[in-house]
């Protein structure tokens, strides 16, 4: 960190000195620029939007501000103090703790342990006592009012309980500054207003927080104040109610933004019927029946715990069903088989790109043709320049932030690795493209370049089966099948409004099937 601009954020500590105080950060990542002299501020006891587009710096300036990376220049100060060195991790944890999407705790160990178990077997030198591992987690969950077993293996948390719990190991190790990243991605509605009252709750304690979301609305609901990064700088910080929905638009993309609807042409009568799913039923009851045509668009909606994913997932082979039968272009698919969905034309943007989607450590251009060698070699040898070009053309057609198809995608933003995963799924040129979730994590002007990306590839005669509760996406459908607890209860085609459609994914339609 530069001297002079540590000086300039040196004085006295506490008092109304901001929260956190960064200025002037710069970092590059080879030839990449992530931050360009970027700051933010952030005051106590509010609550502070990081917004921006995919690949503008965010989670850079996060990992910078949680002491995980060092910054090439500029300087970090906390409650107008200098930033600990970044191997005293303590001294982290006593300023600030970041809720990541992936979770931090270790699944086979109990909530209690999760909480305690470093701090107890620490340097004491002496035999950890379990009950009273257990009253200190109960005790402080029950400070924050986190209503869990703390005997329950971290495993069968639901996302909503382990952030809760990870908010609660922050607070007690004394950080009063927490940043949230994307927390609401995973969440349905009722999770997502339980999450915002705990917020507000925290925050009439003293808490502050950084909020990262691409949920625009979610800024207005929650935050006082909002930061946008774009290309790596900072642009504007503004009190949330002083700058409108397209004024903030506007300030991430450089321009306005619409996103595309569906043309609302029906596909023709005569069109042929690429997907047919029959009485479909998954393992945990789950239920669905439907087709989509050549050129058609259809939705399966619904909230968590509507069976949403289960039916997808069992309609692609990611799970085996316990009935029924999926057929793609007339061919009966194995149960359970993704290579076999693969094989009979199926393109896939699956929900967790971490888990099914992507091979961190390769390359762009791997990634993208990895389920069509046929088209980048012959007689099994790959051809790197048809590789190569391949991936070009995806990195530009679906406009992926990187410096080139060599480019390992771990290296990419949230947002872009997405896009990869979706440019794999169109390499084999699909009969049906089946996308679950597909703009989770993703910015406002890259949601409007995925969803363009489908309408493109249905005017050519491709199926589409989109699933999603993300009303921009299933605004692009043509027809769309509701779901709730594992029924579908609403179809509903061209003409729906929005609010009929989150009704019936609340359930509380009145026009049931
Ligand atoms: N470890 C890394 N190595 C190389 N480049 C990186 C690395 N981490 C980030 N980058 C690059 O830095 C830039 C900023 O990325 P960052 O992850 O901070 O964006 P973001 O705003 O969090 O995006 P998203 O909303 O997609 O998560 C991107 O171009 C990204 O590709």
């Amino acid at each position: 960190m530069s001297g002079t601009s540590r000086a300039a954020i040196d004085g006295p500590a506490g008092g109304d000195r901001p929260v956190v105080e960064a200025v002037n950060i710069s970092k590059r990542f080879g030839s990449t620029v992530a931050l360009s002299e970027a700051g933010i501020v952030v005051r106590r006891g509010e609550t502070h939007a990081l917004v921006g587009r995919n690949g503008a710096g965010k989670s850079t300036l996060v990992s910078i501000l949680s002491g995980l990376t060092a910054a090439d220049a500029g300087a970090v100060a906390f409650d107008g103090r200098p930033a600990p060195p970044l191997g005293d991790r303590d001294a982290w944890r006593q300023r600030l703790a970041c809720v990541y999407q992936k979770s931090t705790i270790i699944p086979t160990l109990t909530v209690a342990e999760n909480l305690f178990l470093n701090r107890h077997a620490r340097g004491s030198g002496r035999l950890i006592r379990w009950s009273e591992l257990r009253r200190d987690a109960e005790r402080l969950l029950a400070t924050w009012s986190v209503e869990v077993d703390v005997r329950q293996p971290a495993s069968t948390l639901s996302v909503e309980q382990r952030q809760f719990v990870e908010i609660a190991r922050a607070l007690s190790f004394g950080a009063r500054f927490i940043i949230l990243d994307e927390p609401t991605a995973q969440l349905d509605g009722a999770g997502i207003s339980r999450l915002f009252t705990r917020i507000r709750d925290l925050r009439a304690q003293g808490v502050t927080f950084l909020f990262i979301s691409h949920h625009l609305q979610e800024v207005y609901e929650i935050c006082d104040q909002v930061t946008v990064f774009r290309d790596a700088r900072h642009i504007v910080t503004a009190p949330v109610a002083e700058l409108s929905r397209q004024a903030l638009v506007a300030a991430m993309t450089g321009e306005d933004v619409t996103m595309p609807e569906a043309d609302r042409r029906p596909p023709s009568p005569g069109a042929a019927v690429l997907l047919s799913v029959r009485d479909l039923v998954t393992r945990s009851g789950a239920e669905i029946s439907l087709e989509v045509k050549a050129g058609e668009v259809v939705g399966i909606a619904g909230g968590g715990g509507s069976g949403k994913v289960e039916v997808a997932e069992a309609i692609v082979g990611l799970s085996c069903p316990a009935g029924g039968i999926v057929a793609v272009d007339g061919r009966v698919l194995r149960p359970g088989s993704v290579p076999d969905a693969l094989a009979a034309g199926v393109g896939l943007v699956p929900q967790d790109r971490h888990r099914e989607g992507l091979v961190p450590l390769l390359s762009i251009a791997e990634n993208v043709t990895m389920t069509v060698p046929h088209r980048v070699g012959r007689h099994g040898i790959i051809s790197p320049a048809r590789r190569d070009g391949l991936a070009r053309r995806t990195i530009a057609d679906l406009a992926i932030k990187a410096s080139g198809p060599q480019v390992p995608v771990s290296d990419l933003s949230g947002g872009n690795q997405q896009k990869v995963v979706m440019g794999r799924a169109l390499a084999s040129h699909p009969k049906l493209l089946v996308l679950i979730t597909p703009t989770a994590g993703v910015d406002v002007r890259s949601k409007q370049t995925l969803l363009g990306v489908v309408e493109d590839v249905r005017r050519r005669g491709t199926a589409v089966l989109v699933v999603s509760d993300e009303l921009d996406d299933l605004r692009i459908c043509d027809r769309v099948a509701v779901m709730f607890q594992g029924r579908v209860v609403h179809e509903t085609a061209q003409g729906w409004s929005d609010n009929d459609l989150v009704a019936a994914m609340e359930g509380v339609d009145l026009h049931h099937v």
